[in-house]
């Protein structure tokens, strides 16, 4: 910036202001006058102020530059916007530069939803040279992709990223003779070169952007069913012959169902954090109030933990498991409570009601006692003593059939105390038997034998819809009987808990964990093949190793032996439970502490 004495400077008259070589020498001269240092910012000033014309603005081209170097290009829409940020620095473009920050700063949708953005691409791509591509070899492999992706629009929309992404690598632009194609890679095509184009013209292409308008109209159905609509009325036109659409008039409308999209993902973002939050707060809250119950008070602080992660389908699924158990256990310890109160309450009743009466008759006996003294004492023959005594006898016997009775009232009270105890242990025996439902250990807290059987059989149909690889890990504790018999039971209770979390800790959040039977443990392995599950278990092996269980500050290392099978298409996952098992024995048989893979 010019210093403030220049700035109130008079514009000498005898400057002809139309001679650009009169105002340098002039701005020269008054550098020189005025002791400015003659930078090239403040000579431009100066020249604009002799010559009376607004001074340029300057484009900051090297600190935008620096700033389009840092910005993201992690996917193709990040590498998009930070290249059409970086044309616009290039054409001095302060208009051109606004609307690809604009862009970037509102592009927030999440990566599932951004099928807009793909066409887009895929329309970008189809037409852009790529080196060693020809449009037949391009045609193949988009074949390919919809023939493998079958019906899944979610694996279409990934493999097609995946294609894309290896085209762009290809990219060709720079190819002497290339065909008219953007300025640079990644960016969209303007709407003029596409409506000469036709792109949907091509059969394969109508077809795939059938597929995904068709996939939007589905799938956007329940998220805005307005979205819905307009994908459905937008593949109508695309498979109407002749086209009801022009090309240009269809990328315009392609990219408002983009625009819509990219909204509705921005708001189901912010419904499902809300949600998150609410649901963190309810389970706190109950986490604080069921204090006295261990079990349940896990059970809400695993479940806020399950709620801190991103959830999924298979951690919303584990949550609605265990929120089950929860509500089963809290209603049947509700009952057995209520019912052992009421018990309770009627029979300190009936005690203090027999006491009472107890005390009453002894009271009224003692009076009449006493009253038969005086008469005793004042009695002058024995014809009066007579009457006195016959009294005092009836008194006696009445007291006597009173203290009778309420001894056969505490006797009954009693019998009725001891049913009562008999009822509760019988309660708590069908307690036990009804806790077969829960599906989670109280001792560990991981899935029973129940909740195992019912993940495995919801992952297994999974892989097996998916076509996606699933392992599961049986483990047995090394030489946990001699724990037992050196530390005592409750210490192999609390080691089987340190194994549990152990093992938690370093699985994935999508994997299940659960007690097979007394020290056997299962790990189920969804989307993970047989050699990086076996790897998985070594790991849990590793991490005993590091996080010692503390038997009374004795340090412990706790070992275990695995045998770990990948379920086989078609097979029952029972019988890969047995495979795992087999391969389980025989790493025991060579030495424990060893994992297995099963053939
Ligand atoms: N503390 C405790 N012990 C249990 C529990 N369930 C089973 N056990 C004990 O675990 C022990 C298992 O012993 P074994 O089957 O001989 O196996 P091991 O000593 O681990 O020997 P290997 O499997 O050959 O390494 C038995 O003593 C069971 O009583 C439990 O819930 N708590």
């Amino acid at each position: 910036m010019l210093p403030k004495r220049a700035q109130t400077l008079q514009r000498p008259k005898m400057i002809d202001t139309t001679q650009p070589s009169d105002i340098a020498r002039e701005t020269l001269r008054q550098l020189a006058l005025r002791r400015i240092a003659p930078t090239p910012d403040n000579y431009r000033a100066l020249y604009h102020e002799i010559a009376g014309t607004p001074p340029d603005e300057i484009f900051p081209e090297r600190a935008l530059r620096q700033l389009a170097a840092a910005l993201p290009r992690h996917n193709r829409e990040a590498l998009r916007i930070a290249q059409d940020v970086e044309s616009a620095i290039g054409t001095g473009d302060w208009a051109a530069l606004r609307a690809a920050l604009v862009t970037a700063l509102s592009n927030t949708d999440s990566p599932e939803l951004n099928l807009g953005g793909l066409l887009r691409d895929l329309i970008t791509e189809w037409d852009r040279r790529h080196a060693g591509l020809t449009q037949a070899r391009k045609r193949e492999m988009l074949e390919r992709v919809l023939s493998a992706s079958g019906t899944h629009a979610d694996k279409l929309v990934e493999r097609l990223n995946g294609m894309l992404r290896s085209w762009s690598r290809n990219n060709d632009d720079d190819l002497p003779g290339g065909e008219a194609a953007p300025a640079h890679p990644g960016a969209a095509p303007a709407p003029q070169a596409a409506a000469t184009e036709a792109p949907a013209a091509s059969p394969l292409f109508a077809e795939l952007l059938l597929m995904l308008l068709d996939g939007i109209a589905t799938h956007a159905r329940s998220l805005e069913p307005g979205i819905a609509d307009d994908a459905h009325a937008l593949a109508e036109a695309v498979r109407s012959t002749p086209p009801s659409l022009a090309p240009a008039e269809l990328l315009e409308r392609l990219q408002a169902l983009r625009a819509r999209l990219d909204w509705a993902a921005e708001d189901q973002h912010a419904v499902r954090e809300a949600l998150q939050r609410v649901l963190q707060l309810i389970l706190e809250n109950i986490g604080e109030l069921v204090v006295e119950d261990r079990w349940l008070h896990g059970q809400m602080v695993l479940m806020g933990e399950m709620f801190s992660q991103p959830l999924d389908v298979r951690i919303l699924g584990e949550l609605e498991i265990r929120l089950r158990d929860v509500i089963h256990r809290q209603s049947s310890l509700k009952h057995e409570l209520d019912d052992a109160q009421t018990r309770l309450k009627e029979m300190l009743k009936t005690f203090v009601d027999r006491l009472g009466e107890f005390a009453d008759s002894t009271g009224d006996y003692h009076a009449r006692i006493e009253e038969s003294a005086g008469r005793i004492a004042a009695a002058r023959d024995i014809s009066e003593l007579t009457d006195v005594i016959a009294d005092v006898m009836r008194e006696t016997r009445a007291v006597q059939e009173s203290t009778q009775r309420s001894r056969g009232e505490i006797e009954e009270l009693r019998h009725q105390a001891n049913h009562a105890n008999a009822e509760i242990a019988r309660l708590q025996a069908e307690l036990e038997q009804t806790s077969e439902l829960i599906r989670h250990d109280p001792l560990t807290g991981v899935l029973n034998r129940k909740g195992l059987d019912e993940a495995l059989s919801r992952e297994a149909a999974f892989a097996q819809r998916r076509g996606t690889p699933l392992c599961l890990g049986l483990l047995d504790v090394d030489n946990f009987k001699l724990i037992n018999d050196t530390h005592g039971h409750q210490t192999g209770d609390e080691a089987l808990q340190h194994l549990s979390n152990v093992i938690r800790e370093n699985v994935r959040p999508q994997d299940s964990v659960g007690r097979y039977g007394g020290e056997e443990f299962v790990v189920l392995l969804p989307d993970t093949a047989l050699d990086s599950a076996t790897a998985a278990l070594v790991r849990l092996q590793r991490a005993l190793t590091k996080r010692f269980f503390l038997a009374r500050q004795q340090k412990l290392l706790i070992t275990f032996s695995a045998g770990v099978a990948e379920l086989k298409p078609d097979e029952q996952p029972e019988n890969a439970v047995d495979r795992a098992d087999k391969a389980m024995y025989l790493a025991k048989r060579s030495g424990k502490n060893r994992v297995i893979a099963a053939p």
